[in-house]
């Protein structure tokens, strides 16, 4: 009975033409205007290509962004490049150094992450690393795994060359960016951790390098804590041609430091170094060393030198390059060295058939020093490095 007057009223309605076209342009309204009702609460909850993509390009180039229900968004995955080139330098201070007694006039840039191109012509601005959607989309099959082998040291060692030669071996998968999960990102957690490494396959290694950990307190027992077995590689430099090498890449960002000969000592006239500078703390390298010995033993840990990686690359890499269940694949034809640069350089770099040199911010050109004051750090060095020598078994040939 209630809907009898509606009736009536669309009768009467409907009894002239033009009325029964009004009645029906209303009725398609209204259904249209409940449509675009019901559709505003469904839309909002489903994911369209449309809203992502423009977000995606607003927000640039998204790497791995996270949706809110955690997940990594199919447009950042779509957009995310393939982990690139570039080094970010190692421009920190030592946690060593902020914990200790030391003193880091040099460093004192917060968290300054550094793009290092390897590739000149790719280099990008990165900060820390994120999980890349790339590598757990796009890279095939395989899982990814916590590193079973870490170049943990030291700075300005040579760190860079040898993770990017490693690369160029197929059972090789490293991470580019340095992930300073031991020093600077333990709270996030092994599994953060995890999500930065590359897929791998079975029989395959995964890598990562982060030289400040040679020289962070923590990092020993905390890389154990993941595994006892992780190899350890260490890449040593005469700590004297370090220490100048470390002063250079600070001086190129702030050319108004002090020298480095009135940094390097305490007291210039009675002579006495100061070992609190970071620069010349990192290159006691027994002192360090005991650290890791404490959680490792000496077979665990792999020395690699600085200046064979330079004279002869697959020499170093490869006898003396003792990677468990790795095939001797890198050798003299992967190197060639380029007279401009006065570096080994790959021949074809991982990923690519264009020869490779690193960066330019790789072999700088260092400031010269007073060979008075660079003697006297030689003289300071010695005892250290003859117990390095003593605890490695290895001669580096530093004095
Ligand atoms: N093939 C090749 N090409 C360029 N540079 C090479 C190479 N092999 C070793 N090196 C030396 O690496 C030094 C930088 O060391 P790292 O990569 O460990 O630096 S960092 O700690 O990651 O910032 C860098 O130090 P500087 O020469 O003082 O710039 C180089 O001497």
């Amino acid at each position: 009975m209630e809907y009898r007057p509606v009736c009536l009223s669309l009768n009467a309605l409907c009894s002239s033409p033009v009325k029964k076209k009004l009645v029906l342009l209303s009725i398609m309204f209204f259904i249209w205007v409940y449509m675009l009702y019901s559709c505003v609460g469904y839309c909002s909850t489903m994911p369209t290509l449309a809203v992502d993509g423009y977000r995606g390009r607003e927000a640039g180039p998204a790497v791995g962004r996270r949706t809110e229900s955690g997940g990594t968004d199919l447009v950042s995955r779509l957009l995310a490049k393939p982990q690139p080139w570039e080094d970010v330098e190692s421009d920190y201070e030592e946690p060593s150094v902020r914990t200790g007694s030391s003193r880091d006039l040099l460093n004192e840039e917060p968290d300054a992450y550094r793009a290092e191109e390897w590739d000149e012509t790719r280099g990008e601005q990165q900060r820390a690393p994120e999980p890349s959607a790339m590598s757990s989309f796009s890279n095939g099959s395989g899982s990814k795994k916590l590193p079973q082998a870490i170049i943990i040291g030291v700075k300005k060692g040579g760190t860079r060359a040898l993770l990017e030669f490693l690369r160029v071996h197929p059972d090789i998968r490293a991470v580019g960016a340095e992930p300073h999960f031991f020093d600077r990102n333990y709270e996030n957690g092994l599994e953060w951790y995890r999500e930065l490494m590359p897929k791998t396959l079975e029989g395959q290694i995964t890598m990562e390098k982060t030289p400040s950990y040679f020289v962070t307190r923590e990092a020993p027992a905390r890389i154990a804590a993941m595994s006892r077995d992780t190899k350890l590689i260490v890449v040593v430099r005469d700590p004297v041609t370090r220490a100048i090498s470390d002063y250079t890449q600070t001086l190129s960002k702030k050319p108004d430091i002090p020298s480095f000969e009135s940094l390097t000592f305490k007291n210039r006239t009675t002579g006495l170094i100061d070992t609190s500078w970071s620069a010349v703390q990192i290159g006691i390298y027994a002192k360090h060393l005991d650290n890791w010995l404490q959680y490792f033993p000496m077979g665990q840990i792999l020395f690699v030198s600085g200046e064979r990686l330079i004279s002869d690359p697959a020499g170093e890499l490869g006898p003396r390059a003792g990677l468990p269940g790795l095939k001797r694949i890198i050798t003299d034809k992967h190197f060639y060295f380029n007279q401009t640069k006065g570096f080994p350089c790959l021949k074809k770099a991982e990923g690519s058939s264009k020869p490779h040199c690193l960066g330019k911010t790789k072999g700088r050109t260092h400031p010269n020093i007073d060979p008075e004051v660079v003697q006297r750090l030689r003289d300071f060095y010695r005892p250290f490095n003859m117990k390095f020598y003593q605890m490695t078994g290895h001669n580096f040939g530093w004095d």
